[in-house]
């Protein structure tokens, strides 16, 4: 079935809205705010519809040719084909309807706490990884590549230009010395990351594994002549559990860690830890935090979720003491080399669960929390109230459950002071809020 269909926004998600004949609201794959297309609908859900743009009747004047020859087939990033500046008024817009809806702001307060969202300094190229799936093809033969949209099939892409100019061109070269290699063995290899830094240009591909037999010499020989890495290393995970477990990391050639430089500090990370993708815009998530808490020099301050250091560092340089507290073991390690390497000897770094170990920090100045997409553990928001921190930055990548934690922290005594999306993954609908919280009176 087919229908002629104006799109009105951009969902949180690949698709677009518009509104069917019928009144049902449609999501619509390959839409842009503005448009008049032709849509092909390829499911009835009930009380909406999913379909695709099959033809653009009337393009928006907010539609533009993607750079990506990949675009349309491509899961990684849905929104090539809206133009920037609309693309940053969306973010804002689902940052507003959440704090609206959701946290039961209401539109009129969650407009005037919401800011523009700051833009990033590269809408193409600005990713310092690229992350892969693996599988063989038909003929056996070793594929890596971005999902294929909607579906768990790869596709072989040759380049990525959402990534570095120096990597974007790593997905063919990888595939190529990787199928060289396994001919028609399966080499095991599951996942393909390459990590590059425009500052310290240091490149590291980091190829995961279950642990077992590896020809680690020959994988080191063809990879290296195939992409000018500064670090090769293997991580081996074992799935006999629910999740995968890592077991070590092999370096197989080179430095056995990546580089990266943010907010004047430096820090060597690990291939499984945790580092944000967008490191330009990863300085302004740190700024604008630190701002917000307003902390004196004699502050003690904690840092839950807090991976391998990126706010702790200049934490710990704007005041007194940082309990840095996060759950993975090799960011645990990182963080404790990268802080006693920057000679800072005011971090106190807790390997543990940030529900656990909050109770047991006593009364805090202030408190940086930056979960993962699941947001805040439930109990986390009491023991928030027991501390008693004057301010709270909440960095979230997760407008949804963020709205959810802000009405919670509300209601243990906590107002949103306001609220900045910041756009960590241009061409992609994701969306990163720093949030400043201050205790009520
Ligand atoms: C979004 S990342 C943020 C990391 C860091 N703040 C940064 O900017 O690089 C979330 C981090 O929380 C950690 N994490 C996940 N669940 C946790 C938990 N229950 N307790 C402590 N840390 C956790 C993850 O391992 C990850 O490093």
């Amino acid at each position: 079935m087919h229908e002629e269909i104006t799109i009105e926004r951009l969902a949180y998600g690949d698709a677009a809205i518009g509104r069917a004949s019928n009144g049902k609201t449609v999501f619509v794959d390959g839409g842009c705010p503005g448009d008049v297309a032709m849509v092909e609908m390829t499911a009835d859900k009930g009380n909406y519809l999913e379909g695709r743009a099959v033809d653009i009747v009337t393009p928006s004047p907010s539609r533009v040719t993607p750079v990506c020859p990949y675009a349309a087939e491509c899961g990684g990033c849905g929104w090539q084909h809206v133009a920037y500046e609309r693309q940053l008024e969306a973010k804002r817009e689902n940052v507003v309807s959440q704090l609206a809806r959701t946290a039961g702001f209401g539109e009129e307060r969650a407009q005037e706490l919401v800011a523009a969202c700051v833009p990033s300094k590269r809408q193409m190229g600005y990713r310092n990884k690229l992350e892969f799936g693996c599988a063989q093809d038909a003929r056996g033969g070793f594929v890596t590549g971005p999902y294929r949209k909607h579906t768990n099939d790869i596709l072989p892409v040759n380049s990525c230009p959402l990534a570095h100019r120096a990597i974007e061109n790593t997905p063919k070269a990888v595939r190529g010395a990787l199928r060289y290699l396994s001919g028609s063995n399966d080499l095991g290899i599951y996942r393909v990351g390459v990590r590059h830094s425009l500052r310290t240009k240091s490149l590291e591909v980091a190829l995961w594994t279950n642990p077992g037999a590896f020809p680690r010499a020959a994988v080191a020989k063809t990879l290296s002549q195939a992409v000018k890495a500064t670090s090769i290393v293997r991580v081996m995970t074992d799935d006999r559990g629910k999740a995968r477990k890592l077991k070590g990391v092999e370096v197989l050639a080179g430095k056995g860690f990546w580089t990266e430089s943010v907010c004047g500090e430096d820090f060597k990370v690990s291939a499984p830890s945790f580092f944000q993708v967008n490191t330009a815009q990863a300085e302004h998530l740190v700024q604008i935090a630190l701002e917000g808490l307003e902390l004196d020099d004699d502050a003690v301050v904690a840092d839950l979720y807090c991976g391998v250091g990126t706010f702790t560092l200049p934490l710990a340089r704007a005041c007194d003491l940082v309990f840095a507290v996060e759950s993975y073991g090799s960011s645990v390690r990182d963080l404790r080399r990268v802080s006693e390497e920057a000679g800072l000897d005011n971090i106190e770094v807790i390997g543990g669960d940030a529900a656990r170990e909050l109770p047991e920090l006593g009364e805090l100045d202030a408190l940086v929390v930056d979960p993962p997409r699941a947001g805040l553990a439930a109990e986390i928001i009491g023991s928030i109230a027991e501390a008693n921190p004057r301010r709270v930055a909440y960095v979230s990548c997760n407008p949804s459950t963020w709205a959810r934690d802000v009405a919670r922290l509300e209601e243990a005594g906590y107002g949103l002071l306001r609220a900045t999306p910041v756009d960590m993954f241009p061409q992609t609908y994701h969306t990163e809020v720093v949030s400043i919280f201050e205790r009520k009176a």
